[in-house]
Parts: structure tokens; C-alpha cells; sequence
């Protein structure tokens, strides 16, 4: 991959106008899985068109899976049925998903042939333990390279169902739980130390499989049949926060976000930025495929520093870059604490916004499981992204209000979550552009 740089210069003036933000990652790789192990064609709509996903749909592709692209953001998925996957000796590459790599591995380790998992350089050094551990439980047979990916499955393994009580708060460890027991014999139990997000629970559901779930436990049992349904993919709460934190931060900015996906293990993000004093508001809430949606309005209001509730840590996890961010603006200081999962993303989250914000002038002292901001202003500076999504889009947000430019080093893999995040940004009146 080409190296891509960027630069994000200070807002001309406010932040202004509609918003709306590619389909959520999450529901996105679930709708393409289930679609796949259905009986029957399912129609996803909102589906995002990100390098994750659409390795999602090429690993599908590879085990036998057909898709229409009727148009951009839709894919007809032809569904093989729970048993109609068929192997192949090729390397199936999730790119830099986490998501991708560690559900498909409950996934496949349910088959009846062998499969290898591997990803880009971020992805193979994420620890995969926690799910290739259960799995050897239910008695799959999965080699990795000390935890490790790649993932060498072994297929033909008779899996059991297990309870299981997670060590983290984590909802890829739940899916892959829950996938590989659609393979299992008997009842396969997850129970969580705080809830995540239950679309895989949702989706089963939606799909006719039997499941009990409610926050924090969700029970499937093997031996039923998936049904074709059509999926509506919301907008991505992890991508419309760094629009919110910029309307946030940017004086005088009003933007509008439309669609916005606000299932209740995802809106941390907004309980925070509340608590920081933040002016925002939920109109047109509905219901879209099970989901709850809105449009979120955001007007910017000068944020105070707050030491962060332990509670909502999970149901925000992929928005603390921004949240720093935030914290950095914000009058007085904000300790982030619970939050060790940061270091395991696709890169050490703490480290990556630590070392940035502190090239750019502001004081942060990392904790073990957090960090200590102190806020007021961002200054400018050159910073490395470490090829994380999140971490160069947090950035660009904090370019907007820095007193000089921040160049943002390794954005390419922006593409991966937001592509089109450039473009929608300048829209809105961000200051970006490729740098050098
Ligand atoms: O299940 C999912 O779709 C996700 C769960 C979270 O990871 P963890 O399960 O590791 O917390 C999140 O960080 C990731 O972006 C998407
Ligand atoms: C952590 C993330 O994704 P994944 O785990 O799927 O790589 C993310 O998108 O922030």
C-alpha cells in the first residue's frame, strides 16, 4: 500500500450541514455472514463499503458464496446454507479486521474442512487467544503462532456447547462463541462482565435461529436453520463521532447527522461528551430492521474535562480517540481509566493518541488502562497514525482547532472503516488535504 499522509488545518469558521456517514462495520461483516449461511438471498442495504467488510465478503466469496452489488453500499447475498460453505487451501485474508478475523474463526471452526486466517501487519499482532481458547473448549483445533494470527483451523472437529464467562468486555469474543455454537451440540452460553453489543444476538434472531438473550447473556443451541431477511444497515455511530466531536469543539459549527445507528451498547460516546457539557440532541428516532436510529444534532458548546463514569467504557470503545480529542479542548482535566482494551485495537490506542497529542503540545499521561488529559488547547504538529483508522481521523478533528497544522502520518487505512471521510469532511468545512 502506497503511504498517505495527510494535513488538517484550523476551520475557517463554523462547521455546518448534513452529515451522513457510511453503514456500521459491525452490523455490516454480521449481515454478510449470516446472509451467506442463510437459506435463500438476502438483500443488504447501508452496506459498508470499507476495506474490513469487503474482505468479509471476499473470504465468503472464496468458500463458495455468491453476491450481487446491485449498487454501491447494497449486496445480494445468495446464501449456501449452514452447510453449504465449501473449503479452500487459499489464505483468507481479513486485511485489518479484528472483527472479520475472529468471528469468521468461530465460523469456520465449525466446518468440515481446514481454513487459514491471516491479516495485514496491525492484524497480526492482535491477540487471538481469546477466541481460539474457548474454541479449543467446544473442541475445535485451531494452530496460531503464540496467540497470534495466523489462525491454521482444522476442520471436521465435533464441536460442544460451553458456558463461557469472558474475561473482557468483548463482543467479537461473544460472536465467534455464538457462531461456532450454531455448529455445537447442545447449548452454548456467553456470559458477559458488562454488556456489548448484541447484534450478532439481534441477527440471529432476525434470521429465525432460536436464541434467549438479554444484556450481558445470550444462549443459541446447534441444529437449526438460518432464513434469508433483508438488512438495513444504520450509519455508523464509530464514524458519525468524529463529526460530533468536531461540531463539539468548533465554535459556532451545527451539524446534522443523519440515520445515525444508536443501539444502547454504542452510545457511549454521546453520554460522555454530555457529561462534558456538550450540546446534543436526538431527533427522528426510530426503529430501522430492530435497530434504533436517529438524527443526531450537534452544536458546539465549550466542553469541561470530566473524570469518565467506569460504566460506559464499553459501550464507547471505538470512540476514545476522538474522546481525547475532545478532552484536550476541554477546560480542566479528564481521567480516562478502564480502558486497557484500547492497547489491543489496531494499534495501542493509549500510546498512539498519547504521543500525538503530546507532539502537539498537549499535557497526557498515560495510565496502564487510560490516560490523565490535560485540556485547553492543541497545538501543531506532525504525528504517526501507526496505520490506525481512528487515530488519523482524530487528527483531522483535532487540526481543525489546533493553532497550527497537524500533518497526520499513515491514513490509508482510513479506508478500511470511512472511505469518502476526506471528502465528506472538506463538505462540512474540515481543512483537509493530502500532504507532501
Ligand atoms: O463486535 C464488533 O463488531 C466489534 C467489537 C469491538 O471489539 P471487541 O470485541 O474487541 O471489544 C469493537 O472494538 C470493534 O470495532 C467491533
Ligand atoms: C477495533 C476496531 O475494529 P476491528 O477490531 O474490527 O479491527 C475499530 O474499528 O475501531
Amino acid at each position: 500500500m502506497t503511504r498517505l499522509d495527510w494535513l488538517s488545518r484550523a476551520a475557517v469558521g463554523a462547521l455546518r450541514g448534513d452529515v451522513v456517514v457510511p453503514g456500521d462495520k459491525s452490523v455490516s461483516h454480521r449481515a454478510l455472514m449470516f446472509g451467506a449461511l442463510a437459506e435463500g438471498t438476502s438483500h443488504i442495504r447501508g452496506f459498508l463499503e470499507g476495506e474490513d467488510t469487503r474482505a468479509t465478503a471476499a473470504i465468503l466469496g472464496k468458500l463458495g458464496v455468491r453476491f450481487e452489488t446491485p449498487a454501491p453500499g447494497e449486496r445480494r447475498v445468495h446464501g449456501v446454507g449452514l452447510h453449504g460453505l465449501r473449503g479452500t487451501t487459499e489464505p483468507l485474508d481479513c486485511g485489518n479486521a479484528g472483527t472479520g478475523m475472529r468471528l469468521l474463526a468461530g465460523l469456520l471452526a465449525g466446518q468440515a474442512f481446514d481454513s487459514t486466517l491471516v491479516g495485514d501487519e496491525s492484524l497480526s499482532r492482535r491477540p487471538m487467544r481469546r477466541v481460539t481458547d474457548p474454541l479449543t473448549t467446544m473442541g475445535a483445533s485451531i494452530d496460531t503462532d503464540d496467540g497470534k494470527p495466523p489462525l491454521r483451523i482444522h476442520g471436521g472437529s465435533a464441536l460442544k456447547g460451553i458456558t463461557y464467562h469472558p474475561p473482557v468486555a468483548s463482543a467479537q469474543i461473544k460472536s465467534a462463541l455464538l457462531l461456532a455454537g450454531l455448529y455445537a451440540e447442545g447449548k452454548t452460553e456467553v456470559i458477559e462482565p458488562h454488556p456489548t453489543r448484541d447484534y450478532t444476538e439481534s441477527m440471529l434472531k432476525a434470521f429465525g435461529w432460536p436464541i434467549e438473550y438479554s444484556p450481558g447473556k445470550a444462549t443459541v443451541e446447534g441444529g437449526h436453520t438460518l432464513h434469508a431477511v433483508d438488512v438495513d444497515v444504520p450509519a455508523d455511530i464509530s464514524s458519525a463521532a468524529f463529526f460530533i466531536v468536531a461540531a463539539c469543539i468548533v465554535p459556532g459549527s451545527e451539524l446534522h447527522l443523519k440515520g445515525v445507528g444508536l443501539n444502547p451498547r454504542r452510545t457511549g460516546l454521546l453520554a460522555a461528551l454530555e457529561l462534558m457539557g456538550a450540546d446534543i440532541s436526538v431527533e427522528n428516532e426510530r426503529s430501522s430492521g430492530g435497530e434504533d436510529i436517529g438524527d443526531l444534532i450537534v452544536r458546539y458548546r465549550r466542553l469541561h474535562g470530566v473524570a469518565l463514569p467506569l460504566d460506559i467504557v464499553p459501550d464507547m470503545i471505538d470512540e476514545f480517540p476522538a474522546l481525547f480529542v475532545a478532552a484536550a479542548v476541554a477546560d480542566g482535566l479528564t481521567t480516562i481509566r478502564g480502558a486497557a482494551e484500547l492497547r489491543v485495537k489496531e494499534s495501542d490506542r493509549i500510546a498512539s493518541m498519547a504521543a500525538g497529542l503530546q507532539a502537539c503540545g498537549v499535557k497526557i499521561d498515560e495510565l496502564p488502562d487510560g490516560a490523565m488529559i490535560q485540556g485547553g488547547a492543541i497545538g501543531g504538529g506532525t504525528i504517526d497514525s501507526h496505520g490506525d483508522h481512528r487515530i488519523a481521523m482524530s487528527f483531522a478533528i483535532a487540526g481543525l482547532v489546533a493553532s497550527a497544522p497537524i500533518t497526520i502520518g499513515d491514513c490509508a487505512n482510513v479506508a478500511t472503516s470511512f472511505p469518502g471521510f476526506m471528502e465528506l469532511a472538506n463538505g462540512v468545512g474540515f481543512q483537509l488535504e493530502r500532504a507532501g
